[in-house]
């Protein structure tokens, strides 16, 4: 199939009109400061396709904590260094649960579900903490060459203040420690899972780094395979199943696109072999994932006529 280009600009201004004025009723993330001074009305979206062109709305270009899609780049990391002994500390299963949800570790034996739930995004950084000397700055590198933008960086602030509120967190991280699936220091993984957590990026600069996804793990405008073909069909079955924890379904029905959401109000998507999509609007749902974020990758899908089904 082949959706005309023209169509897309179309579309995101149809989206923007349709979503913008709307109430929502889900509120902005508040458990850090840096967080809940973001205003609740920033909307924007940026498509990227395969074919280069760009299209958007709104608050596109305005940087936002990206928060839980880094577990994204982070899996995709620790994927193509360790290969598929990952698998052995991280199960591939949905969780039915919340991100930050404890509960299911008891009866995994400290195996978290998927490496989308913050459990098994510790587990994840504990792989890379383990690996480079240097984690932060690696995870930096790679970034800067799936994206060819070395702008992008940590926000200091947030980190700190995650790190000065992360209770769960720690508890968490603890908890795999009790059971062995964790094997740094807590501290020196925390602090590497917060700052991963505070990159911030915008609307336009997420599907730059996404559409290797829609690409089959190849540079856009390079022959670099950067990703095997493999690990980009199970990073996108992995967003799929678990992007969106315990509304994965729901993103699935009403999507119908891999994707992955955090709790700054972003979302990415991914479509592939055409493009990569991101939305931001800051107020969450109930169950952590940006309300008008999912209506509007409804509306994409349900105009375009195209999901992955
Ligand atoms: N869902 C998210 O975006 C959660 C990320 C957040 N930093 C946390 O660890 O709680």
């Amino acid at each position: 199939m082949k959706i005309d280009v023209t169509d897309y600009q179309k579309i995101l201004n149809q989206i923007q009109q349709e979503l913008s004025g709307t109430k929502v009723t889900g509120r902005v993330a508040s458990y850090v400061p840096e967080l809940a001074k973001v205003p609740a009305d920033k909307f924007g979206m940026h498509l990227y396709n395969l074919e280069g062109e760009s299209f958007c709305f709104g608050d596109s270009d305005e940087c936002f904590s990206i928060q839980s899609i880094s577990k994204v780049f982070s899996l995709a990391l620790a994927m193509k260094m360790i290969g598929n002994t990952l698998w052995k500390r991280v199960g591939v299963e949905p969780s039915g649960a919340k991100f930050n949800s404890l509960s299911l570790l008891e009866d995994n034996f400290g195996i978290p579900r998927n490496p989308f739930i913050n459990a098994g995004a510790l587990v994840v950084a504990d792989v890379l903490v383990s690996y480079f000397s240097d984690p932060k700055a690696a995870f930096l590198t790679f970034l800067h060459e799936l994206t060819g933008n070395d702008t992008i960086t940590y926000n200091e602030t947030v980190a700190a203040s995650e790190k000065s509120e992360g209770y769960r967190n720690f508890a968490m991280a603890n908890y795999l420690k009790s059971f062995g699936n964790m094997k740094n220091d807590v501290e020196d993984v925390l602090d590497f899972y917060f700052h991963q957590c505070s990159i911030t990026m915008s609307c336009r600069e997420l599907p730059q780094a996404f559409i290797v996804f829609a690409n089959q793990g190849q540079l856009l405008g390079s022959d670099r395979q950067f990703l095997t073909g493999q690990q980009v069909k199970r990073i996108n079955a992995l967003m799929l199943t678990c992007g969106f924890y315990d509304e994965a379904g729901e993103f699935s029905f009403e999507v119908g696109l891999p994707g992955k959401s955090g709790v700054g109000g972003g979302i990415v998507a991914v479509h592939p072999g055409h493009y990569a999509v991101a939305v931001w609007s800051p107020p969450l749902n109930p169950k952590g994932n940006s309300e008008r974020g999912m209506a509007s990758l409804e509306r994409l899908t349900t105009l375009t006529g195209y999901s992955i089904f």
